[in-house]
């Protein structure tokens, strides 16, 4: 469990964490989002002890990561690309990493396994691709079979088989048990990945919530529904957990709490013809930017393009 309370991080007149609360669970892929410049990195630097908070605290599992005895073993964590002497093998890296911090020699041979990384391990590091390199990284991460993973922004440079592989990776830590702690500055992947969400902006915490309560609150399990008998149909589909809106005199009605499914069967039973029923789409990556779109320190503009076919 990661447990950050009024976490706070200035550098000068830059306040890059704001008191920052929140707590990473154990058995769930935590996604932490934010825009550039949000202080995702800031934040897990910290988590790791790279980095002193100017106020607040951060702890794993109840403890501040310097005071832990095995702190590898602790947490497991791959920050910005690691420097690695250009002319030593993922191989002999990573049997330095275990000599020093006491892991068995045998662990090596299956972090590089399980990185994939079999046919390259013996081959200069500085010869690896971006991809390779992350991979070696996420290796390092993992050596000391932590209870903590950490990763900041993971799948940049990786090719569309190792996107896949962290995917199912992140879910497989997660499902031993442990605490996964992912930070992207991209919803869509994160919603692939993340059961819960922590999002920031700016240094401030901007929501601590689940995907699905996220896609609920941008109204992304709206239905509309269109008959000739709108006042009969919202009788009809009334219920528990069911909320019916609509314009009066329009014929078209809003619905949650109802699938499609649901709304096309309960009105085929009364023999209400329908002729509309579609689910209303929103993106997450629009929720994401509805939520941040104030936390944003870098604007982009595309001269007559709108963000998102909204007025700017
Ligand atoms: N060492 C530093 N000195 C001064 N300012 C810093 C330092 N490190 C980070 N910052 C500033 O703090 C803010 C947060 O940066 P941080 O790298 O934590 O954000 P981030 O969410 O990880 O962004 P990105 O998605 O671009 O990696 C930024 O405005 C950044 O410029």
């Amino acid at each position: 469990m990661i447990d950050a309370r009024q976490l706070t991080k200035k550098y000068g007149e830059k306040t890059a964490v704001d008191g920052l609360d929140f707590v990473v669970q154990p058995g769930t892929v935590t996604g932490f989002l934010g825009p550039n410049g949000a202080g995702k990195s800031t934040t897990m630097r910290m988590i790791v002890g790279l980095d002193a908070p100017t106020s607040g605290s951060v702890t794993v599992n109840g403890h501040r990561y310097a005071r832990h005895q095995a702190p590898l073993q602790e947490v497991g964590a791959l920050l910005e690309a690691k420097s690695i002497h250009p002319g030593r093998s993922a191989y002999n890296h990573l049997r330095a990493l275990a000599l020093t911090h006491g892991i068995p020699g045998r662990r090596v041979d299956e972090v590089i396994d399980l990185a994939g990384l079999g046919s390259v391990a013996k081959k200069r590091a500085g010869a690896f691709s971006l991809g390779m390199g992350q991979r070696l990284g996420i290796a390092a991460a993992l050596l000391g079979d932590p209870q903590t993973v950490m990763l900041d922004e993971p799948v940049n440079g990786l090719d569309p088989e190792g996107v896949l592989w962290i995917r199912n990776l992140l879910k497989t830590l997660a499902v031993e048990g442990r605490t996964v702690f992912v930070s992207s500055h991209l919803m869509s992947e994160m919603a692939l990945v993340a059961d819960h969400l922590i999002i920031v902006g700016r240094g401030r915490l901007l929501a601590d919530t689940t995907v699905a309560d996220l896609i609920r609150e941008a109204g992304g399990d709206t239905v509309n529904v269109a008959t000739q008998d709108p006042a009969r149909l919202r009788d009809v589909l009334a219920g528990p957990g069911v909320e019916v809106t609509g314009r009066i005199g329009s014929e078209e009605l809003q619905v949650t709490g109802l699938t499609t499914r649901e709304i096309g069967l309960k009105a085929a039973e009364h023999g209400i013809a329908l002729f509309g029923l579609s689910a209303r789409t929103v993106s997450l990556e629009e929720a994401f930017m509805d939520l941040t779109r104030d936390a944003v320190e870098y604007h982009g503009s595309t001269p007559g393009i709108e963000t998102l076919g909204r007025p700017a």
